[in-house]
């Protein structure tokens, strides 16, 4: 049975909101000089991935107390509930087993009395087969000639998973060149399709409802470039294949449905590029590695289940987020990857994260009276230093980071592996330790100050420190560690969510906008003023008719 816990009702809850009053009385530098095997007390390893989270404000009575919290909130029961196919997703009557389309064992996953891994199994059988013949060559465009460019045509979880996935994984690309389309701004669509060769081009139109606009839009828009280039109807077989859950739909657009890669209601769709969405990665990357991609996410769901909470990767960073964001306020948590092919990550993780606990309303349908979600943002490193570490360092507001970087670089050149991780040790060595007004006055001294310039600068110079950071490093990206990461940083997002106690499976929250879309879309096909919104939409309503 899921858990529906008021963690602020726990007594942990109330041990930790007096521990925040001591913990803040020692800094950082403080607990690594009391305990030099801080490092390995406070840091994890599954196979290549090592998570260091000794640079955390906390000590051994914290962390007991985040493990009691989770205890007292029945995590245990939640994990279970989730992996034995409770309908947890409640709000839509649903299941959450994105951790089936990963599964590598044996064991049946039962769906309301079907054991779903033959079908699972079935879908994957046809990507494979499909991949496979899409590379080898033997799938031909309507003229003949092997496919050369894939468009992925998809939004929000049916697209930023397959662009960060691809991107991460770079190095193993296939002969492929892959595009992805997914605002219904034009442009996007636009400038992706210049240069492409409708003879050559496989569309695959991914979209878990096929209902959304954006894609849907994009899709028809894609198919009449396709026409008019001089195919028929008949060529759309050949070029078009479809992602969803929807057969009917699929079937509207025009779409052969011998070429659909089904997936279920059971899969979420930030959840999905390990299912039929992740289509555009196995074509990206092959499909051999694809499959890696899903071990690499199986392990981490083992790990996840079976590893008690005080070892439990997911456990640990859900834990010390919601310290952060719980007791110290922070809104906003850094995803920062010392990696330029995994540029897409935090972006990735901005839907995972956000469209999954950004929510005000619990379990029992009352609006919380407590902190939950934070703002997931970051970008690679080093850009970021360049960017914003300024206020990381230097503001006001406490933004704990995740920092991840690869020990081996898939691209040895020179030194720069050794320059990009010099970096990524220093930063945290940074926010850290900070600098002191003495280590200030010393370095302006011995740079030749005058005492009247030294007091002049110095505040501006000191650094407090005490910023906290987690660590991952891991031995190279590739599939399987990648796969990994991902669903280790998926059950982090599931565990918060049982411990605000919010449906972390829905997402009501995007329909509102996508409602009075639609009812003003009908508005701007004519030339008439509106004033049926507030003065400001009709304002800008009317501007845009003016001026277009
Ligand atoms: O895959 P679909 O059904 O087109 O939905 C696209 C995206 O839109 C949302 O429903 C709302 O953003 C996401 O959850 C989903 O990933």
């Amino acid at each position: 049975m899921f858990p529906n816990v008021d963690f602020t009702t726990t007594q942990a809850y109330k041990y930790l909101a007096d521990h925040y009053i001591s913990i803040n009385e020692k800094s950082l530098k403080q607990l690594f000089a009391e305990d030099p095997k801080r490092f390995e007390k406070f840091s994890l390893q599954l196979e290549d991935i090592l998570l260091d989270f000794s640079k955390n404000r906390i000590d051994d009575e914290t962390l007991a107390l985040l493990i009691q919290l989770a205890k007292e909130c029945q995590l245990g029961e939640a994990i279970d509930a989730m992996f034995s196919a409770e309908k947890i997703n409640q709000t839509e009557g649903r299941q959450v087993l994105h951790t089936a389309l990963r599964n590598q064992s044996t064991n049946p996953v039962v769906v309301d009395g079907e054991d779903v891994m033959p079908k699972v199994k079935a879908v994957q059988a046809q990507m494979k087969d499909f991949t496979n013949r899409i590379l080898s060559g033997e799938w031909k465009g309507y003229t003949g000639k092997e496919i050369t460019d894939v468009v992925n045509i998809g939004i929000g979880g049916s697209d930023l998973g397959p662009v960060m996935v691809t991107e991460a994984l770079k190095a193993y690309k296939t002969r492929l060149d892959m595009h992805f389309v997914s605002n219904v701004d034009g442009t996007h669509i636009a400038e992706t399709l210049k240069g492409l060769n409708p003879e050559t081009t496989l569309f695959l139109i991914a979209s878990k409802t096929f209902t959304t606009q954006e894609t849907m839009a994009n899709a028809q828009s894609a198919k009449d470039w396709f026409l008019k280039a001089g195919a028929e109807e008949a060529d759309v077989a050949k070029h078009f294949a479809a992602l969803s859950t929807n057969e009917q739909g699929v079937a509207a657009f025009g779409i052969d449905t011998k070429n659909m890669f089904e997936f279920w209601d059971w899969v979420g769709g930030r959840y999905s590029l390990w299912s039929a969405i992740g289509l555009s990665i196995a074509l990206g990357i092959g499909y051999d590695n694809f499959e890696k991609l899903l071990e690499g996410a199986y392990t981490a769901d083992v790990h996840f289940k079976e590893t008690e909470f005080e070892q439990n990767i997911p456990v640990i960073l859900a834990l010390l987020g919601i310290w952060y964001n719980n007791f110290f306020d922070a809104e906003s948590h850094a995803i920062l990857p010392y990696d330029q092919y995994m540029h897409r990550f935090a972006a990735y993780f901005q839907q995972g994260d956000m469209e999954s606990n950004g929510k005000y309303v619990d379990r029992n349908s009352n609006r919380v009276d407590y902190q939950t979600g934070p703002i997931i943002w970051g970008e690679p490193g080093t850009n970021g230093q360049h960017a914003f570490y300024q206020l990381i360092h230097q503001g006001t507001k406490l933004i704990p980071c995740d920092f991840i970087a690869p020990a081996v670089s898939h691209n040895p050149i020179g030194n720069h592996h050794q320059l990009l991780l010099s970096n990524y040790f220093a930063q945290t060595e940074a926010l850290m330790n900070g600098k002191t007004e003495e280590e200030v006055i010393s370095e302006l001294q011995n740079a030749g100050k005058t005492e009247k310039e030294i007091a002049a600068l110095k505040n501006f110079k000191v650094f407090e420190g005490n910023r906290p950071t987690n660590s991952f490093l891991i031995k190279k990206i590739t599939p399987y560690t990648l796969g990994c990461l991902i669903a280790l940083y998926e059950h982090k997002i599931f565990v918060q969510g049982v411990i605000w106690n919010i449906f972390s499976f829905d997402q009501w929250g995007v329909e509102l906008g996508k409602q009075l879309a639609n009812k003003i879309l009908p508005e701007l096909e004519n030339e008439e003023p509106v004033s049926a919104h507030d003065a400001s939409t009709n304002g800008l309503i009317n501007q845009y008719k003016a001026w277009r």
